[in-house]
């Protein structure tokens, strides 16, 4: 591939900071927010919104806590325009809003944008246009000194007309964005911004939001730091100046490169939810605003329904959300391999203690960066089971669908099976197929939709006496071949007497371990017993699950007994 046609960024664009301050610095709060989905993201839609999914976009950006919002290109089309008069006619916009248009700066779109602003209490004119080399060669064939005087005279005209048209009591602001900020020779840029703030006198109750695009990202993100602590630092004026970054996604890197503008001095970040816009999209507000959420720092804005945010997004969009989209994608919360597994449900327990013990519930969880029920999501998806899986998994999915606690011997039993199964199908086992797998293989018995009863011996029915010397005396009908026996035994508890029960049927049987615990809390509690025996030697798990405690253990053995012959 021809490399060698392509130049190192800072061959052409250096920036001379050698005591730069950022990598020293700390994001400690969040920055403005401006969304741009109603104007940079609807621009790069294969089909851009209708007034109804604008409409819908518009309600949530707002819902979501955003209080500046790019509501379009108003000179751009009839739609546009419409768009922006229907919020003012239907009252849309709250008092805590403000509303951005953004216009080249051209006279007639200029007087054309301003006058669809009629009737916002407040709103902020965008103007803009490109200063970089490859755009005064090629594509305005202007020099320095034109495209300067392009800013200069767009930011007049707009003042001019503001001052001509608008009522005192209407707060106008002003944004400007050299495009292609990151192309320009720093000190152009610097002119620029420098030459448009003598037209509009930034001062208290009056500032600019100096917006520096990284319209098509094109170097590391330090790079476009060293350009903003730059700006940052030789802009005249800076009190009242709000740097705000405009980051695309070029390189993939468009997240980083916003964060570090924010050390570097970026007061504002613009953006789109899930990273809508031009090519690879502008820089996704949602990952810029939850990584500083799993910082502790609150991002002004409300996460907390985040399918929801996604199913509006992809409706007004008609986009997909990847299922790897950070924060919000179908898998972002979910493991299948087994040593991510295994360490989940390890974390949640120690979790769930530590909070129980000292009521610390600081994040601490392995592969987890952001607790999913910040954001809506249940911890159910959090583990899919397929080959790669390993006990962990299996156990946690049957212990968050079943309440199943499963010994951890019988977990390594079970996991094997499952094994099987994945290697077998070679996909993913749902929970549903999971709980079918194991009630399949330890409760032959069960009621399970779906499964056909199995196995030589069946429990028909008990009853239990204890003498004074706590010994218990046991009647047990069991079905052998579908034949029904009753025998009479004793032992040293009901365990006890019932192994002696299963001995008479002929099997040499000893109990290794055994657990048990209710699935259920009240008076319809329901209990799973699970035990651990060496029957004709072969050692294997049994699983019984009835409302009696003593009823589960001893179906239970039958399970493993059952097991021996399968
Ligand atoms: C980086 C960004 O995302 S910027 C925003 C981009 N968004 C859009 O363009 C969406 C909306 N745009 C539109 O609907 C149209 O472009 C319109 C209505 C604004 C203008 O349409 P047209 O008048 O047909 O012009 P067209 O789009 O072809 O613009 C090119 C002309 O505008 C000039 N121009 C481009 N940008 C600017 C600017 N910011 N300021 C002044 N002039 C500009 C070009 O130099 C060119 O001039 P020329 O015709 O003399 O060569
Ligand atoms: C108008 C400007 C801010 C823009 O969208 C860009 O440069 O990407």
């Amino acid at each position: 591939m021809p490399f060698g046609k392509y130049r190192p960024f800072l061959d052409t664009n250096p920036v001379d900071l050698p005591d730069r301050q950022w990598p020293g610095k700390r994001i400690t709060k969040a920055p403005r927010w401006l969304s741009t989905d109603l104007r940079d993201g609807n621009q790069a839609l294969i089909e851009p919104m209708d007034p109804a999914r604008k409409r819908a976009m518009f309600d949530l950006l707002v819902k979501m806590g955003y209080k500046e919002i790019e509501i379009g290109f108003p000179a751009a089309s009839q739609t546009d325009l419409d768009f922006v008069r229907s919020l003012v006619d239907n009252d849309a916009v709250p008092e805590d809003v403000t509303v951005s248009v953004l216009t080249q700066a051209r006279t007639d779109l200029i007087h054309r944008t301003i006058d669809t602003l009629e009737g916002f209490p407040r709103a902020t004119v965008h103007l803009y246009n490109a200063t970089a080399p490859v755009f005064r060669n090629v594509v305005f064939r202007n020099d320095k000194e034109a495209t300067k005087q392009l800013a200069i005279d767009g930011t007049r005209d707009v003042m001019d007309y503001l001052e001509k048209v608008m009522d005192d009591d209407v707060i106008v602001g002003y944004q400007y964005s050299p495009e292609i900020f990151v192309d320009t020779e720093l000190d152009f840029a610097l002119e620029v911004c420098e030459a448009v703030m003598d037209i509009w006198q930034p001062a208290d109750d009056r500032e600019i939001i100096l917006n520096l695009p990284s319209t098509v990202e094109r170097a590391t993100p330090n790079v476009y730091a060293d350009q903003i602590e730059w700006m940052s630092r030789n802009l005249s004026r800076r009190e009242h100046v709000v740097l705000s970054a405009h980051n695309h996604n070029d390189r993939g890197t468009g997240v980083a490169t916003s964060e570090l503008a924010m050390l570097a001095g970026a007061d504002r970040v613009e953006g789109c939810l899930f990273g809508q816009g031009e090519r690879t999209g502008n820089v996704d507000l949602v990952t810029v605003g939850l990584n500083l959420y799993t910082q502790g720092i609150d991002p002004q804005i409300d996460f907390s329904n985040i399918d929801e945010v996604q199913k509006i997004v992809e409706h007004c969009t008609r986009m997909e959300t990847p299922a790897r989209m950070p924060y919000v994608g179908d898998l972002v919360y979910t493991s299948f391999s087994g040593s991510h597994q295994d360490a989940i449900k390890k974390g949640f327990e120690a979790r769930r203690k530590k909070i129980e013990e000292t009521g610390d519930d600081t994040w601490d969880l392995p592969y987890l960066p952001i607790d999913p029920a910040d954001l809506g999501r249940t911890y159910e998806a959090v583990v899919r089971v397929n080959s790669q899986s390993g006990k962990g998994g299996v156990a946690y999915l049957l212990s968050t669908t079943k309440n199943l606690d499963l010994p951890r011997r019988l977990q390594i039993e079970l996991s094997q099976i499952v094994k099987n199964h994945t290697d077998a199908s070679g996909g993913e086992v749902t929970a549903d197929e999971l709980w079918h797998i194991f009630a399949d293989e330890y409760l032959p018995a069960s009621e399970v939709d779906g499964l056909e009863p199995w196995g030589m011996y069946a429990l028909r029915g008990t009853s239990m006496t204890t003498d004074e010397d706590a010994r218990s005396h046991l009647t047990v009908t069991i079905s052998v071949s579908g034949e029904d026996r009753e025998i009479t035994t004793s032992g040293n508890g009901p365990i006890d007497a019932f192994v002696a029960a299963i001995e008479q049927l002929g099997h040499r049987i000893h109990v290794l371990d055994y657990a048990e615990h209710a699935l259920s809390e009240g008076r319809d509690a329901t209990a799973a017993a699970y035990v651990e025996a060496e029957i004709d030697d072969q050692v294997l798990w049994g699983v019984g699950i009835d409302p009696s405690t003593m009823t589960a253990s001893f179906k239970s053995i039958i399970s493993a007994l059952n097991r021996t012959r399968r």
